[in-house]
């Protein structure tokens, strides 16, 4: 599909994850599920190893080459819109990414969970401009089977969160119903090659739903760690995945679980010069969830939400749905809906203000 990667360069610093052994957690190995803990409540991100899913995501990077071959012309009658509609196209900059006004550099392609599950009927998308063709032809062999997989992921470490969290039984998987209209989609994405390292392709976010499930081929992913002021590059290493919990999840768990700030950089030392490609499955609770901490249901969590600084009890009471939260992010951060100051990028932000941190 691509060249061939360069070998992860050892001059670049990194910020080291735990490597979490899907395997192990499915089997319901107690010490395992004690370091995903670890990991979700210190940093919000791990490695996923034995995810099962290697082959399907070779052919979903494969889907992508061949959407993203197409003329812009093409990709563009599938383009997402300025409503705050996530699903489909999103050609490179089209979104502000910093509150200096600056443009994101990727594309990328979402493709909605409900169209995936629902296919060969599309319940998000219209009929005559769904997703380009390469998705459609391969929703049964490729994509159904990738967000089928991806959801069982998804659904296994929700299970271990809601027992450490103290919910009554199976409460966040009653959030997010596999059949109930969602935000949930696949994403992905293409930073065209450029000869800057420094230019960031995606701003410092943190990401809008429950848990996202990244796959990533060159480097470029950053986070910062908490407490510090310094970004760091996370290395991709072959056939694990890249998980990270969202703002639903912290905002459902008062915080104890860590949606952290990330960003997105072009490919960095022997790596750069060559297009950088992900691709992301992001889970979100079904559109009418109120984002609010869980304190009723979890002694754990109401401590937490009273322990809690002023700034951050408002962020754990939000009064709007999981549909209206992702649709203020998406919309606020077209370019389109920027024309008049940033007022609206500032109005694209989720739980970032929480970190205390000015990125
Ligand atoms: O491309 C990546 O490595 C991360 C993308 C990301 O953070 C996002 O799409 O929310
Ligand atoms: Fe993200």
């Amino acid at each position: 599909m691509q060249a061939a990667i360069p070998p992860w360069p050892e001059d670049v610093p990194i910020h080291p994850l735990v490597v979490i052994d899907y395997h192990l957690l499915k089997t319901g190995d107690t010490a395992e599920a004690s370091r995903l803990w670890e990991a979700a409540t210190k940093l919000g991100f791990w490695y996923l190893k034995n995810h099962e899913m290697d082959r399907l995501v070779e052919s979903m990077f494969d889907v992508g080459a061949q959407v993203m071959d197409l003329p812009m012309e093409e990709k563009m009658k599938y383009e997402q819109g300025n409503n705050g509609i996530s699903f489909g196209y999103k050609m490179p900059g089209a979104n502000v990414i910093t509150a200096q006004g600056d443009l994101d550099t990727t594309e990328m392609l979402n493709i909605a969970k409900d169209d995936v599950l629902s296919w060969p009927r599309l319940v998000r998308r219209a009929s005559e401009y769904s997703y380009p063709l390469p998705v459609l032809e391969n929703m049964e062999s490729v994509v159904r089977p990738f967000v089928s997989k991806s959801l069982e992921v998804n659904n296994t470490i929700l299970g271990i969160f809601n027992d450490q969290l103290g919910l009554p039984q199976e409460m966040l998987l009653k959030l997010h119903p596999p059949n109930e209209l969602s935000g949930c989609e696949a994403r992905i994405i293409k930073n065209k090659a450029t000869a800057s390292t420094t230019r960031l392709a995606t701003g410092s976010h943190t990401d809008f739903g429950t848990l996202s499930i990244l796959h990533n081929r060159q480097g470029g992913l950053q986070v910062l760690p908490p407490g510090s002021q310094i970004w760091q590059y996370v290395k991709p290493i072959p056939n694990h995945a890249i998980c990270n919990v969202g703002d639903a999840l912290s905002i459902f768990s008062g915080g104890i679980l860590r949606s952290n700030l990330h960003r997105v950089l072009p490919p960095p030392s022997s790596q750069a010069n060559q297009d950088r490609w992900s691709l992301v499955f992001f889970s979100r609770p079904a559109n009418e969830i109120i984002l609010r901490a869980l304190s009723d249901e979890s002694r754990e969590i109401e401590k937490a939400v009273e322990s809690a600084d002023s700034d951050s009890k408002k962020m754990f009471d939000t009064g709007v749905t999981a549909q209206e939260w992702c649709r203020r992010r998406v919309k606020n951060r077209r370019v389109e809906n920027n024309k008049v100051g940033l007022e609206n990028w500032k109005a694209s932000r989720g739980t970032e203000s929480i970190q205390k941190a000015s990125l």
